[in-house]
């Protein structure tokens, strides 16, 4: 049994520099299309020029024969000028701004530390180019709980920001509860949509602890509750053009992950496409992988299939790189669906 797909793209991954990119951009490039591709390095990509510099090192990266696409992002800091937002517009190859609340994640911190305060002027210059807010949408508040800080934003972030700003194109990134599906669900299609990760999707908070501490199923958003991954498991099933997929893959070296004070982020890139199977629903399943992200982004559906081939195989224990072990997500695991080469 198989099932062919229109060409898959990812619309959230993290690509890395250096030793690294080297080692993991395959993974992406032998499933997907393009890619969406975050901007927090060390330092972050915070303007065009950054950006134009990062895609041709990711370019350089691939297989001789890829035709893998990066569409690069840029980093947004208090900082960011309007005139950034059309630089970045005319370049023709970066297609969002991503909004790192500082402190929310791995290498934010030199992210935004009041949005409406000081980027209103760059947001007004990003609806008038028509160019999408990707948001990792938890606040930083240390006393607000971190199971509660993906609802938190959406009350006091994002549900102001779009009223005050309609027009603009706002994707909720990786997104973990059921509070973000509804809210997802009651805004504009086309508008606001969201990207959902294999993890979210598949694991909850027990994944964390499940015989010990898991170091390698530690992401942020955090993983929550049962009742919330099965309204993402809805979401994605439901047949509804605002979801869809993203793999949040981030790589960290196994030392970064197994230590006293471990880094956020699941390496998935490997085995993505075959774990968003899992959720059932196959009929749905090319229409969030490969329809609604470019109908969202206003660019093209790829034109080429991939087949995803149905026969058990087992995901490697690592992948040993010269830059140090990855860990991927369902290590040592036995999937159903393996993706094949390109038709
Ligand atoms: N998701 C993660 O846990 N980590 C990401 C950052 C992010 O997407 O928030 C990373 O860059 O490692
Ligand atoms: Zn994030
Ligand atoms: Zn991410």
């Amino acid at each position: 049994m198989q099932l062919s797909l229109t060409r898959p793209d990812d619309w959230h991954l993290h690509l890395r520099d250096g030793d690294l990119l080297e080692a993991v951009v395959s993974h992406s490039a032998s499933h997907f299309g393009r890619a969406i591709v975050m901007p927090n390095l060390k330092p972050p990509i915070t303007t065009t020029a950054a950006a134009v510099a990062y895609r041709e090192s990711i370019l350089k990266a691939l297989p001789a024969n890829s035709d893998f696409t990066p569409l690069m992002t840029l980093y947004l800091t208090d900082k960011t000028s309007p005139d950034e937002i059309k630089l970045a517009r005319t370049s023709g190859v970066v297609f969002a701004v991503k909004l790192y609340p500082a402190g929310a994640t791995t290498n934010s911190q030199d992210g935004v530390t009041d949005l409406f305060g000081k980027c209103l002027p760059v947001l007004e210059e990003m609806v008038e180019q028509n160019m999408p807010l990707l948001v990792h949408g938890e606040v930083t508040d240390p006393e607000v709980d971190i199971f509660d800080r993906e609802k938190v934003f959406i009350d006091t972030i994002l549900i102001p920001l779009i009223e005050k700003l309609p027009q603009l194109k706002v994707v909720m990134e990786h997104i973990t509860t059921q509070d973000a599906v509804r809210f997802i669900e009651s805004c504009n299609e086309g508008s606001v949509a969201a990207t959902v990760t294999p993890q979210h999707l598949l694991l909850n908070r027990n994944s964390l602890f499940q015989g010990g501490l898991q170091p390698h199923n530690y992401c942020l958003p955090v993983l929550k509750r049962e009742i919330h991954r099965q309204a993402i498991v809805s979401a994605v099933t439901s047949g509804s053009k605002r979801f869809f997929l993203g793999t949040d893959s981030a790589p960290h070296e196994r030392q970064q992950k197994e230590c006293p004070c471990g880094c956020a982020g699941i390496y998935n890139a490997p085995v993505a496409l075959s774990l968003y199977t899992k959720a059932g629903a196959l009929d749905k399943l090319e229409a969030f992988t490969s329809f609604n992200g470019p109908d969202f982004y206003g660019i093209p559906r790829n034109k080429s299939k991939i087949k995803l081939i149905k026969t058990q195989w087992k995901v490697p224990e690592s992948y040993t790189f010269a830059s140090g072990d990855v860990i991927p997500m369902f290590a040592g695991q036995t999937l159903e669906w393996l993706p094949s080469s390109f038709l």
